[in-house]
């Protein structure tokens, strides 16, 4: 059967996007998943997202990594659903909607390319030697490197992602430099297995580890760099919470087709 779909990026984290809100698709399909995001023999992601009625909400997001299997938040894929969701009419500027980690709020730009997202509260900052583990909806490590446009962050990252305390769930790892306002961030992704050109909770995890190792609190801004673009960072933290956190940036709509599936 052949379906339409959309494919979209944030900052450079490529996503195909389908509307499922007929429930049409079968999507508990591990081969079909990871066939329609192969780079050769498919269209191409990321990962992929089916956007599906919910009563109570907006909408419902049904996000799988690259590898074909279904994972935790997605932030920039969250930031893509919502554009999405606004192209397709049923959003206007502000919606609430459902993702695997619970209710988001978000906002996105009249002109429907810049979305600010809601992402949930974090209480647990952890450490791993010098390194941080936070989670942000998704699992993330975060160290801090130097010479970071240089660094193999594929050797690295997957280093870090099969050791022996993360193998058996996976985890993704950031590597943060300091640059200008803000910092630069790599990230290697588990479910795409790779390095990906920006990852929303993984640059969230980031700007909280920053304020830990930094000694700030109150309302802070974090900009981020990264290979695909730029993100921003708000939140509050009171030195125990981080709450109100906003994960925003862009999120466009790259082109549109049909596949066999
Ligand atoms: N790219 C995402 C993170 C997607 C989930 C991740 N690969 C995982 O399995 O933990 C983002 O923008 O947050």
């Amino acid at each position: 059967m052949k379906i339409p779909f959309y494919k979209y990026q944030g900052a450079g984290n490529d996503f195909v996007l389908i509307d499922n809100r007929d429930l049409a698709i079968d999507h508990h399909n591990p081969a079909m998943i990871a066939r329609l995001c192969d780079r050769r023999f498919g269209i191409g992601g990321d990962g992929i997202m089916f956007l599906q009625s919910k009563e109570g909400y907006d909408f419902e997001m049904v996000y799988y990594n690259a590898d074909g299997q279904p994972s935790s938040m997605c932030g920039n894929g969250g930031r893509c659903i919502v554009a999405f969701a606004k192209f397709l009419g049923v959003i206007d500027t502000e919606t609430e909607f459902l993702a695997v980690d619970g209710p988001h709020y978000a906002k996105i730009s009249v002109s429907g390319d810049w979305v600010s997202l809601h992402m949930i509260d974090v209480d647990t900052v952890s450490r791993d030697a010098d390194d941080y583990v936070i989670n942000t909806g998704s699992p993330h490590y975060i160290q801090k490197a130097t010479g970071l446009a240089d660094k193999d962050v594929y050797a690295d990252g997957y280093a870090i992602r099969n050791n022996d305390t993360y193998k058996a769930k996976g985890i993704n790892v950031n590597f943060v430099e300091p640059m200008d306002e803000g910092y630069f961030v790599r990230t290697f992704e588990r479910g795409v297995e790779d390095e990906t050109y920006a990852c929303g909770t993984g640059v969230t995890a980031v700007a909280l580890a920053m304020a830990v190792e930094n000694g700030k609190t109150g309302a802070l801004t974090t900009p981020i760099k990264v290979l695909g673009g730029n993100l921003n960072i708000r939140f509050n933290y009171d030195g125990k919470v981080f709450n109100d956190i906003y994960l925003e940036g862009p999120a466009v709509q790259v082109f549109a087709g049909e596949v066999e599936i």
